[in-house]
């Protein structure tokens, strides 16, 4: 159990909606396009109040970088997606270290795992620790330059990928050029996200919440506001 999974959630329950086609939605959906389950759902819902601070932060970036926009490569993903998306990446680990998926020690499982979930929430049922996503109040979100229109700013690492690259302040104290980029646009994303309330996870660059158990432990609140969400979407 990770410490965030403890704080209560006094459920507020407003809607999953979709967020509208104007945001930059990254197509085709990343797990989607790798076959995890939906079934009928969309990734692209979030709680109501997460879409006005989507909106909020859109506008603010604007103000700064009038030809950028927030790109949104994930929001809502149901609990059989994260399986799928924990299922896989522990795979995808496995083989990058060569070693074989079918015939791991309980060590080495162990030892994959805990990399896995340092990235990745445990894919709980308990209505008292949702994953993360599973509440629609978990976004992961990058910045796209219109001017430039096929460019995803280069943010240093993809999104998802399991290695310390992902660390928010990776490159903060490096003196390389592109290192340098790498951490202003970070920053940037992270001040046009906080500026509508969102708190960013400490190991991703990329994810932020508002109003669930991981905003409230980073926050220092004594509760979250959005437990799973409804999917009936
Ligand atoms: C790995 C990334 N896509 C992500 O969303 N991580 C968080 C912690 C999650 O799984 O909820
Ligand atoms: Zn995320």
């Amino acid at each position: 159990m990770k410490p965030y999974q403890t704080v209560p959630i006094a459920e507020c329950h407003e809607p999953l909606v979709q967020i509208p086609d104007h945001f930059f939605k990254i197509n085709p959906h990343p797990y989607i396009a790798l076959g995890a389950p939906y079934g009928d759902q969309s990734p692209f819902f979030v709680r109501q109040g997460i879409l006005e601070r989507l909106q909020k932060s859109q506008i603010y970036l604007q103000t700064l970088h009038p030809n950028y926009q927030i790109a949104i490569f994930d929001a809502y993903r149901p609990i059989p997606v994260q399986q799928f998306m924990v299922d896989y990446s522990f795979a995808q680990l496995a083989a990058s270290k060569g070693l074989p998926i079918d015939n791991l020690t309980e060590l080495q499982k162990d030892l994959l795992m805990t990399e896995v979930i340092k990235f990745w929430a445990v894919p709980s049922n308990d209505p008292q620790m949702p994953p993360p996503h599973s509440t629609g109040a978990a976004i992961d979100v990058t910045l796209f330059n219109a001017e430039l229109n096929t460019e995803l700013l280069n943010m240093g690492s993809p999104i998802d990928e399991i290695s310390d690259r992902s660390l928010p302040d990776y490159f903060a104290s490096s003196s390389h050029p592109q290192a340098f980029a790498f951490h202003r646009d970070r920053q940037l994303l992270n001040a046009v996200m906080t500026h509508s309330g969102f708190a960013r996870h400490p190991n991703e660059w990329w994810h932020f919440s508002y109003g669930d158990q991981l905003w409230a432990w980073i926050s220092n609140k004594n509760l979250a506001i959005y437990g799973r969400a409804n999917s009936a979407c």
